[in-house]
């Protein structure tokens, strides 16, 4: 299967009606689990039955090094990647440690960290070490791209032909808000002043800085002042390898009729560009968190999707796409276990 054959259904509205019939019916007030209701509904839709499952769950974590880290973008030294790869299949990090509280397995994929990790716990599939600089040249050829985005696609279906029911999409990679931010710049036509936000915690001046390396870089592409809908070329000129391998994922999810929890601003530009590829991919998509990275608005308002948790979460690594997972347990627990208004007990008190 490729990712450029992806087909999607539209959502299965009749199971997604069934299923507001059957919480409006059960012992509680009509709508009162509020948006935990919205959730199940377009569960339903995506699932196209009322009776699904919600495990086994697997997050994949895709991970690479960024070129334009060299123009002094992020807050962050470019081996903390390669650390935290490691790291995280230990089961240390912030995501391997929310994973593990609500049940998700982990994986991550070493796309071009720029270091040999010597792990046998990191799926390595290398495509180079790190990007090229995108400030200077394109970060990475149209064939390169291709590959990033083919293998999160194989890996998204290669998780649900496994069983996992549904999967979150988490990233690693020092430099990438610069590259998501251009992305989401790129799509949208607007400028770094715009998109731009702190990544891993920069000063004011750096900030400053990096708008003008995001503006410089678009405007190299030829993408100033417009909307861009190429989105191999916006993925190849100013993206990063686990972003193109992300919009991957969501295809696969797309193409399985199953749900992805996007996660973070990473996971927002790649679901720009997965939209670009194939428009209505969005219906797939379940805007588990708002980050708090500043271009997550702009961002999630052009996709049209309305996140559940705003707990100002900027972690990245799939750490906010974690935290629905209780409610997804939630619902169904409701489903399996409440009564319906039919079944209740009127003759309990007489
Ligand atoms: O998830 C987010 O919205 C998010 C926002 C800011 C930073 N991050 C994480 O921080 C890293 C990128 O930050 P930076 O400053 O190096 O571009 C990368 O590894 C992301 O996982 C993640
Ligand atoms: C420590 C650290 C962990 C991270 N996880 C994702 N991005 C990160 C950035 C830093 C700096």
């Amino acid at each position: 299967m490729n990712y450029n054959d992806t087909k999607i259904q539209p959502l299965a509205y009749d199971a997604m009606k069934q299923m507001q019939l059957k919480l409006d019916n059960l012992a509680k007030p009509v709508k009162g689990l509020g948006r935990l209701e919205e959730l199940a509904d377009h569960l339903a839709g995506i699932y196209g039955t009322t009776t699904f499952n919600v495990k086994p769950r697997k997050c994949l974590v895709f991970a690479a090094d960024n070129g334009v880290v060299k123009e002094g973008v992020s807050a962050s030294p470019q081996k903390i990647t390669a650390i935290q790869a490691v790291n995280m299949m230990k089961g240390h990090t912030a995501v391997a440690a929310l994973a593990k509280a609500y049940e998700c397995d982990v994986q991550v994929y070493d796309l071009g960290i720029n270091a040999d990790l010597h792990s046998p716990l990191v799926k390595e599939h290398k495509i180079s070490y790190s990007t090229k600089d995108m400030l200077i040249e394109p970060a990475m050829t149209r064939q390169e791209a291709a590959q990033a985005l083919q293998f999160g696609f194989a890996m998204g279906i290669k998780a649900f032909k496994e069983g996992n029911e549904v999967i979150a999409i988490g990233e690693l990679g020092m430099g990438n808000t610069t590259a998501a931010s251009a992305i989401v710049a790129a799509v949208l036509g607007k400028t770094g002043e715009e998109v731009a936000g702190r990544g891993s915690n920069i000063s004011d001046e750096r900030l400053k800085h990096k708008v003008d390396v995001i503006n410089r870089s678009l405007a190299r592409a030829g993408f100033t002042n417009q909307k861009i809908d190429d989105a191999l070329k916006i993925l190849s000129e100013v993206g990063a390898y686990e972003l193109g391998a992300m919009a991957g994922a969501i295809l696969a999810a797309g193409a399985m009729h199953k749900p992805v929890l996007l996660d973070g601003f990473l996971s927002y530009s790649a679901a720009l560009l997965a939209n670009l590829m194939v428009p209505g991919i969005t219906d797939y998509m379940i805007p588990t968190h708002k980050s708090k990275e500043h271009g997550s608005q702009i961002a999630l308002g052009a996709l049209k999707l309305y996140p559940y948790i705003d707990i100002d979460m900027c972690v990245g690594e799939g750490s906010g796409a974690m935290m629905i997972l209780p409610w997804l347990d939630g619902i169904k627990s409701v489903l399996d276990n409440m009564n319906t208004l039919q079944e209740m007990d009127f003759n309990f008190i007489p």
